[in-house]
């Protein structure tokens, strides 16, 4: 079986392993760190995520960007490319692909330099390589926008020693797991 695949499923069973009440320290000293760094407070946009329950609970991030700055949220297309769109309320989210809440598509979003980006994954290492879900969705955004700010966020359990990388995978520019910058 492809590595990658065993990796997906060891991760999905770990976190089963665990209740969210496991994560709330650690997901709110990652909340904590992201809101006051540099990256953060000089940001225009912030591009992020509606988190899962396998994700670090982000939703602090998300009201704090919805007051302050501004706020998109990723729609899955059928071609498996991402489209982002600002949000302007948490409870203006429908159901979209693969049983994520996505927002309205009004007007998409595009990144510049002045914007940062939150990528979810599974599993990141320290130098920023990135196990996603297996579509390929933020490879290829991250591609189409190599120069955008990306952060990566995970668990302390997500956060491996090594991942098998392929090469289309791109790497995000920082990792924040449990309050800390890599
Ligand atoms: N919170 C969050 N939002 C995100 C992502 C993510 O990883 N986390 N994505 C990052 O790419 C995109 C969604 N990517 C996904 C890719 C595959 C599956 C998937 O295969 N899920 C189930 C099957 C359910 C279904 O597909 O309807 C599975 O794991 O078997 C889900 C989402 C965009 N939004
Ligand atoms: N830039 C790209 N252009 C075209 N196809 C791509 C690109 N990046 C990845 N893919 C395709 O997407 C598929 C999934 O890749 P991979 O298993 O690395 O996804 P992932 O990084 O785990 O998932 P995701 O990015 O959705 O969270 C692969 O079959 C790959 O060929």
């Amino acid at each position: 079986m492809d590595v990658k695949h065993v990796l997906r499923k060891e991760l999905r069973n770990q976190a089963k392993l665990h209740t969210l009440d496991d994560f709330m320290q650690e997901d709110k000293l990652s909340c904590d760190a992201l809101l006051q760094s540099h990256a953060y407070k000089t940001a225009d946009r912030v591009f992020a995520f509606m988190p899962l329950a396998s994700e670090v609970n982000i939703k602090e991030i998300l009201e704090h960007c919805i007051a302050d700055k501004h706020l998109a949220l990723p729609v899955c297309n059928e071609d498996t490319s991402l489209s982002f769109y600002e949000v302007k309320h948490l409870d203006a989210l429908s159901l979209g692909r693969h049983g994520i809440l996505a927002p309205e598509t009004t007007q998409v979003a595009v990144p510049t330099e002045k914007d940062i980006l939150i990528v979810p994954a599974l599993a990141y290492t320290r130098t920023g390589d990135r196990l996603g879900r297996g579509k390929g969705y933020y490879d290829r955004y991250l591609s189409t926008y190599p120069t955008i700010l990306s952060i990566g966020m995970c668990r302390t359990y997500q956060l491996l020693q090594s991942i098998p990388t392929e090469a289309w995978d791109i790497r995000v520019s920082k990792v924040l797991c449990a309050g800390v910058f890599y």
